[in-house]
């Protein structure tokens, strides 16, 4: 049996990250990116951490953050995990005293060997949807056969899933983890407890 794990990404009220956890997400993840609408403040995203019961892995989103500013926030908020997710090199995204993902926005021109290779000190990959001019959180799904079987590194499969395709998405790329944002949200930034719920449950049906 195999156990796929899920995030939900783009997380802004303490009321939707227990909502996460209650419907058994294993991470949340908090983007700290101020161009999107689902950007959280310091303050916000520390009140998040704050109300997490154990067990839970915090992923910070981060979108060619200065690493300077990276730092001067990682000093005030005990995130777990950092998931890069702009034009990021593997030297931008190491050096940070935790794992780190990068996402890949995957296009039928893209080498995933090749990316792997170039950030192979990463936890995992990240593979989202490619649009032009939109880092990520497009709601849309790539085509899921340009993933190559066997990849050498765990791939979180990321872009446009809902509780309607997630299953079939398992079925197709067999991803360690997958990770969604707008497929649960009722409005930008805002989390819909059933949906969660059900994307949830489907995920645990592949097993
Ligand atoms: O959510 C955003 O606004 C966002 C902004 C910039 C980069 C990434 C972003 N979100 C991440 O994109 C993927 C897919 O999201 P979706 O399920 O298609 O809405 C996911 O990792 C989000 O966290």
């Amino acid at each position: 049996m195999t156990i796929v794990r899920s995030k939900i990404c783009g997380i802004t009220r303490v009321e939707d990250a227990l909502a996460a956890v209650h419907a058994g997400a294993d991470a949340i993840g908090l983007v700290f990116y101020p161009k999107s609408p689902r950007a959280v403040s310091l303050v916000q995203a520390q009140a998040i951490v704050r109300a997490l019961p154990p067990f839970v892995t915090t992923v910070g989103l981060f979108v060619n953050k200065p690493r300077a500013e990276l730092n001067a926030l990682l000093a005030q908020i005990p995130l777990d995990v950092l998931q890069f997710h702009g034009d990021e090199t593997p030297e931008d995204c190491s050096g940070h005293g935790r794992p780190w993902f990068k996402a890949v926005r995957v296009q039928a021109e893209t080498d995933l060997l090749a990316q792997m290779q170039v950030y192979q000190e990463a936890q995992a990959i990240l593979l989202d949807t490619f649009v032009a001019g939109q880092p990520g959180g497009t709601g849309q799904i790539f085509d899921w056969s340009l993933i190559p079987k066997h990849l050498p590194k765990p791939i979180i499969l990321a872009g446009g899933l809902t509780a309607d395709n997630v299953r079939q998405a398992i079925a197709e790329v067999q991803p360690y983890a997958v990770d969604v944002s707008g497929g649960v949200e009722h409005s930008k930034g805002i989390k819909d407890p059933e949906k969660m719920r059900a994307f949830i449950a489907q995920v645990r049906q592949t097993m």
